[in-house]
């Protein structure tokens, strides 16, 4: 049982310098050590972080109100002070600026209720949408738990995006090392990174608003999971939306007065209109990938509302707070799903404030817990792959094979870099420059508007099948991963840092550009797993990328085209566009230039885009492997559905935040159809 550290004496943390490469176990989590009072473990690190950095100690026992407690494990990896700076540094603006911003703590644990109607877990993208539709229902009781505490003030800044990556609002998890890839990556794995905090992911993502393609939707309702065609879920994209773009205004394609508020990127460099153009070199339309078609090149439509993030949080669940029937808990996490005998949820068992504590429905329990939490409660409940559970002790209560299979993530190349003339990039000056921050947070214009370096996609045409059906995407990011002299961005990247010195050393700190290409319907499968029985341990998440080999290919023939984008006059006269053309550390026994040296970059460079789904997924029964049916129920269980990421049956085709909203929105929709409340038609 886990034991609330009371300490016998006062202590206090000396902040330490983290040398490099070391780990650390979590802020906020436990890492899987539970201390009994009294006793003596003498190698116990406890880690605290405290704005943004990381105060740590070893000890005999936690001191009350330790948030995280553990062995040292290698989930997480932390430099002092390359990573906590720029957080301390961009929290203090946001306190100092964002006098207007209201914090909320999402704390109702004081008027707890004996039994709800719903338990949702986890407030992330899906999650928040889902249980702020139900609670629209004025008879049903709704409790909504969240592992992680309330968003910090300086989430709210567009331009700060890549800040809450690796700080206690992550979940700070790494890929095991993977067999195939990430061969210039320490311990040949990346960071997997994770919103842990009320808004889920929706809080820590780049918030680019891409819905992904028509034919992914259709192709789910041709697996046979009817109702999930793409006439019918852009009825849900466009409940959610409120369009303030200038693309397609008033068509069939965008929604306006939903909560998720989309806007044009209004703040863009000048090599943001040299891609524009380029695109139209290259013979492509310049299109609103929203729209009908999705082949063509863009700039980012972004979920940001008047130049502060627009998250579930603010969309979502700021004004479901008004409805005195849902109560939302932070710093919840729940550890099991309860099943009775008849293999119904009746509730769920979590841990708040050191308390254990447990939350019961008399109609359901809603999994959000995204692609990695979802997989990972299910086994720890007893629900999931025989074997795998009895291998870890957990009595089984329902064999499901699917759980925690089919894991997909869109990989892309973090790595294929242009230099160009000074002014036309993203720079620190104008990242950080005093007058601009003043301007941001006075006005919220200028280059803090935006999030950082991103600036738009392009989807070029697929040359196997459906030409129309891109299984490539590619990342304009108008900023190079040496912008920053290697102090920052590397560690978020993953980097090794030996290999970072010699590929990118001679280029520190130059104006440029980065083309990724991101594979968008890859073919490589992997898993998540559990390291114990343990709720607290982190699960083994293996994307097993570039498995596949025509990954690898798929990765080749969009590195080819990259380069033609970085070739263009668009890019060369205006700009002069000059490709980094050094010899990649581990491809020196390539022909540089060949396919071979391609492919060899590619297991090299390639990694996640952060987007993880597929571990539950939606199937119907003659599939072995599928977890929920097409209304998200768990397949051989009642009252529990699944409503996340991971129930996708294939990925989509584009980035997965506004899907997951659609995902949570859609549901809520089926969740009152089951029981029989009246919803309201879309057009
Ligand atoms: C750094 C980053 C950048 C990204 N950029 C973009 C982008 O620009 N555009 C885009 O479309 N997508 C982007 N994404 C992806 C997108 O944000 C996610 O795919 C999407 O938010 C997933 O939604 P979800 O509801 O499935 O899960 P999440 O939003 O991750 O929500 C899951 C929630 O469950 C909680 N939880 C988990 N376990 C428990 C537990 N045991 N108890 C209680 N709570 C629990 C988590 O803390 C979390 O709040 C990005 C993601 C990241 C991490």
């Amino acid at each position: 049982m886990a034991v609330v550290c009371k300490a016998s004496k006062k202590e206090e943390y000396t902040p330490v310098k983290i040398k490099q490469e070391e780990t650390v176990c979590p802020a906020q989590a436990c890492g899987g050590v539970l201390v009994r009072l009294g006793e003596v473990k003498p190698l116990l690190t406890i880690a605290r972080r405290v704005g943004g950095v990381d105060f740590r100690r070893k000890a005999a026992c936690c001191r009350e109100g330790d948030v995280g407690v553990g062995r040292v494990e290698e989930g997480t990896m932390t430099h002092f002070p390359a990573l906590a700076l720029p957080q301390i540094v961009s929290r203090l603006l946001a306190l100092s600026f964002l006098s207007g911003v209201g914090h909320y703590d999402f704390d109702d644990s004081h008027k707890l209720l004996p039994q709800y109607d719903f338990i949702v877990v986890g407030s992330g993208s899906a999650g928040s949408a889902v249980a702020a539709r139900l609670a629209e229902v004025p008879e049903w009781r709704v409790l909504l738990l969240e592992s992680g505490g309330p968003p910090p003030p300086e989430a709210r800044v567009p331009g700060f995006n890549s800040i809450l990556m690796q700080s206690e609002y992550d979940w700070n998890h790494r890929t095991v090392p993977q067999k195939y890839g990430l061969r210039n990556y320490k311990d040949n794995a990346c960071p997997f990174p994770m919103g842990r905090v009320v808004g889920g992911s929706s809080v820590i993502n780049w918030m680019m608003y891409v819905r992904g393609n028509r034919r992914d939707y259709d192709q789910w309702n041709d697996l046979g999971n009817p109702g999930w065609d793409y006439n019918t879920v852009l009825k849900y994209f466009k409940k959610a939306e409120d369009y303030r773009g200038t693309r397609n205004v008033g068509t069939e394609y965008h929604g306006r007065g939903g909560p998720l508020v989309v806007d044009d990127k209004r703040w863009r460099t000048p090599l943001s209109r040299g891609f524009l153009k380029a695109g139209l070199e290259l013979g492509y339309n310049i299109v609103d990938p929203n729209g009908p078609e999705q082949i063509g090149f863009s700039a980012a439509d972004l979920t940001v509302r008047n130049g502060e993030r627009g998250s579930v949080v603010e969309s979502y669940l700021r004004p479901a707070l008004a409805y005195s029937n849902l109560h939302i808990v932070s710093n919840a996490h729940v550890t099991q799903i309860l099943m009775d005998d008849h293999k119904r949820a009746v509730g769920v068992r979590y841990e708040h404030r050191g308390k254990v504590r447990t939350a019961l429905t008399k109609r359901e329990v809603v999994l959000s817990a995204g692609a990695v939490g979802s997989p990972q409660l299910l086994m720890v409940s007893g629900i999931g792959p025989a074997e795998h559970l009895r291998q870890h002790g957990i009595p089984v209560v329902l064999d499901l094979p699917g759980v925690g299979h089919n894991l997909q993530d869109h990989p892309s190349i973090f790595g294929l870099t242009w230099l160009t003339k000074r002014g036309s990039s993203n720079n620190l000056n104008r990242w950080l420059n005093p007058r601009n921050i003043k301007n941001y947070f006075k006005t919220r214009e200028g280059p803090l508007s935006v999030p950082m370096a991103l600036e738009g996609n392009a989807w070029s045409l697929a040359e196997e099948g459906d030409p129309h059906w891109p299984d490539l995407q590619f990342l304009f990011m108008a900023s190079t991963p040496a912008l920053d002299g290697g102090v920052y961005f590397n560690d978020i990247i993953g980097f090794r840092r030996d290999f970072f010195k010699q590929y990118y050393g001679s280029i520190l700190g130059h104006e440029g550009y980065n083309i990724g290409p991101m594979l968008t319907r890859p073919k490589s499968r992997g898993t998540v797993r559990l390291r114990s029985r343990n709720p607290h341990d982190r699960p083994l998440i293996d994307p097993n990328f570039l498995s596949h080999p025509d990954d690898i290919n798929t990765f080749v023939r969009g590195i080819k085209f990259v380069l033609a984008i970085g070739n263009t006059t668009a890019m060369r006269h205006e700009f002069g566009s000059r490709f980094h053309d050094q010899v990649l550390p581990g491809c020196e026994k390539e022909l540089y230039g060949s396919d071979d040296y391609w492919a060899c970059y590619t297991r090299h460079m390639a990694q996640t885009t952060f987007h993880p789904s597929s571990t539950c997924k939606m199937a119907p029964s003659s599939d072995p492997y599928g977890v929920v049916d097409h209304r998200l129920r768990v397949r051989g269980a009642s009252g529990l559905r699944v409503v996340d990421a991971s129930i996708m049956p294939v990925i989509v085709s584009g980035n997965l935040n506004a899907p997951s909203i659609m995902i949570g929105e859609r549901a809520a929709d089926l969740i009152k159809e089951d029981w029989n409340i009246p919803i309201e038609p879309l057009g």
